[in-house]
């Protein structure tokens, strides 16, 4: 008989991984963890999780063969690389929206809200000796290679509108790996970003992905038809998708195979796939799996508030992704996406509108809002930062407020030291156990599907 295997978590990753295997169990209602798409009757789509998927590096030309196979193509809302929305992304500081720089003219000269060109900072980074520490925060390091500025606005500014998170506390390391790797291969973070990228094969959706430079893509649907769509793919190949199925509890059997209790029962499995966030995991593990319970509680995350409104009768002063705002500026707020700019497909038939997300909280969530923030307080500032920093004045047509607790894990300073200790304790425990998902190697959409697809690859023996 084939081995039993049980994916618990029915989030992208879980969903992924059944790609190839047969019984996963979600503790909801519904499949697809974060990806959370509102359409309403007039046709608007409203995003709560994640809106745009970059197309770029092998897991994003993984990710859009998985697209067509399950026959999505039709559905792929592209934006190109000359689209405003992948020229333009703006930060708010000193009060005012300051358009980041592209181009040579951008970095020949000063431009706000930088006292000087930033020329000079890559200027620095090209000189610059590499760095010796194992890791280190994204500030710590910008900061060497770039300087106090670019670490202080621009960085701070990615960090948040990426991670949610705080750029003194993130590892450099473990959140933009590339860039670690830039410094140590070729001693210039911009030096190896120049010479790294190799030879991609490109097939199909990703090959027109390249030769159009789209910055990211979305599906008609919104983006949790993905999770609709793998469902539906699973679904009549005989995967068994079994909703209001929390997994209370994970015990080895004596024969060494788990038992899975469930709140109605319990499951069998020879090897279980987790994709459950790493401290759901944690809850759920026997004692004598303490120890990488305990590695795994060390994984945090961080909540964030996402406001979508929507508004008639209006126009944006810029026109672009979105903007960000340094923690310096406005810890709670951490930046506006001008959704209807990249995707105005998903407007709907009524009248033209402008539709904006706003996101809230974060690593600062608790400290400006308390850990139970009322939806009509988020609301209220969500309209607040509209009205000051866009100048929107009239009331929005349509409001939707989402608390995601815990939702985007945070990679801290050491996190892979964490990630090799987990290792090394499933494999000198020989436990038949799979971790997968955001909480351990890359939080976008694309890095899932690949942690899900390589463990598979590991599970069933396939050559890569
Ligand atoms: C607001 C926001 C915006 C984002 N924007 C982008 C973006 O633009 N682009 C991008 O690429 N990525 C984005 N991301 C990141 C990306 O969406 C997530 O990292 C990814 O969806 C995580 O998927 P996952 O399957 O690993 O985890 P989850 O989606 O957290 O899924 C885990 C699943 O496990 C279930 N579960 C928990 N406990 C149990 C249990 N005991 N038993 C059974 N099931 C359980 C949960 O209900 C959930 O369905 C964004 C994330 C957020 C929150
Ligand atoms: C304001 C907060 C947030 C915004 N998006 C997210 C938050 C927390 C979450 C998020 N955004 C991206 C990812 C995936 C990362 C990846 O590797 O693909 C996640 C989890 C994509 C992204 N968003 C911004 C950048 C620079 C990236 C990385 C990929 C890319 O370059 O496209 C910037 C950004 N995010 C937000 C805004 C308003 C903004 C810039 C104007 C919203």
């Amino acid at each position: 008989m084939p081995p039993t295997v049980a994916v618990v978590g029915g989030g992208i990753s879980g969903l992924a991984a059944c790609y190839h295997l047969v019984l996963l169990l979600e503790a909801s209602g519904r499949l697809g963890g974060w990806l959370q798409s509102t359409r309403t009757a007039d046709g608007a789509v409203f995003e709560h999780g994640p809106r745009g998927i970059r197309p770029g590096g092998a897991v994003g030309t993984d990710t859009l063969h998985m697209v067509s196979e399950l026959g999505l193509e039709s559905d792929v809302l592209p934006v190109p690389g000359d689209h405003p929305a992948s020229r333009n992304r703006f930060l708010y500081t000193g009060g005012a929206l300051h358009k980041l720089p592209s181009g040579l003219g951008g970095l020949l000269w000063p431009v706000p809200p930088f006292s000087r060109a930033l020329l000079w900072s890559g200027v620095r980074d090209l000189l610059a000796p590499a760095g010796t520490e194992p890791d280190e925060s994204v500030h710590a390091f910008a900061h060497r290679r770039f300087g106090r500025e670019v670490a202080d606005i621009a960085v701070d500014s990615l960090c948040r509108g990426v991670f949610a998170g705080d750029c003194r506390a993130l590892s450099i390391r473990s959140c933009f790996p590339v860039l670690f790797e830039a410094e140590r291969r070729w001693r210039s973070v911009l030096l190896g970003l120049a010479l790294g990228s190799g030879k991609r094969q490109d097939s199909g959706l990703s090959r027109r992905a390249r030769a159009e430079r789209w910055s990211q893509w979305s599906l008609r649907g919104g983006m949790e038809s993905l999770a609709e769509a793998l469902a539906a793919f699973l679904r009549p190949r005989g995967v068994e998708l079994r909703c209001h199925a929390p997994l209370r509890c994970l015990r080895r059997c004596p024969d060494g195979r788990w038992q899975l209790t469930l709140a109605d029962g319990t499951v069998t499995a020879d090897h279980v796939v987790s994709a459950l966030p790493a401290a759901a995991l944690a809850e759920v593990l026997p004692d004598e799996a303490e120890p990488l319970a305990q590695e795994l509680r060390r994984i945090p995350a961080v909540s964030v508030a996402v406001v979508n409104l929507q508004y008639e009768g209006v126009t944006l002063p810029v026109t672009g992704f979105g903007h960000l705002v340094p923690s310096s500026e406005d810890a709670s707020l951490l930046g506006i996406v001008y959704d209807s700019v990249a995707f105005p497909q998903h407007d709907g038939t009524g009248a033209a509108s402008v539709r904006l997300t706003v996101m809230l909280g974060g690593a600062w969530f608790g400290q400006s809002f308390g850990e139970a923030a009322a939806p009509a307080l988020l609301l209220q500032r969500a309209q607040a930062a509209v009205r000051e920093q866009l100048g929107l004045e009239p009331a929005p047509t349509r409001c939707i407020v989402r608390v995601h607790q815990a939702c985007i894990p945070q990679y801290t300073l050491g996190h892979w030291q964490r990630t090799e200790r987990i290792g090394r304790f499933l494999a000198e425990q020989r436990l038949p156990l799979s971790l997968v998902g955001a909480s351990y190697a890359g939080v976008s959409v694309n890095d899932c599907i690949a942690s899900a697809r390589a463990a598979v690859e590991r599970l069933l023996g396939w050559p890569r």
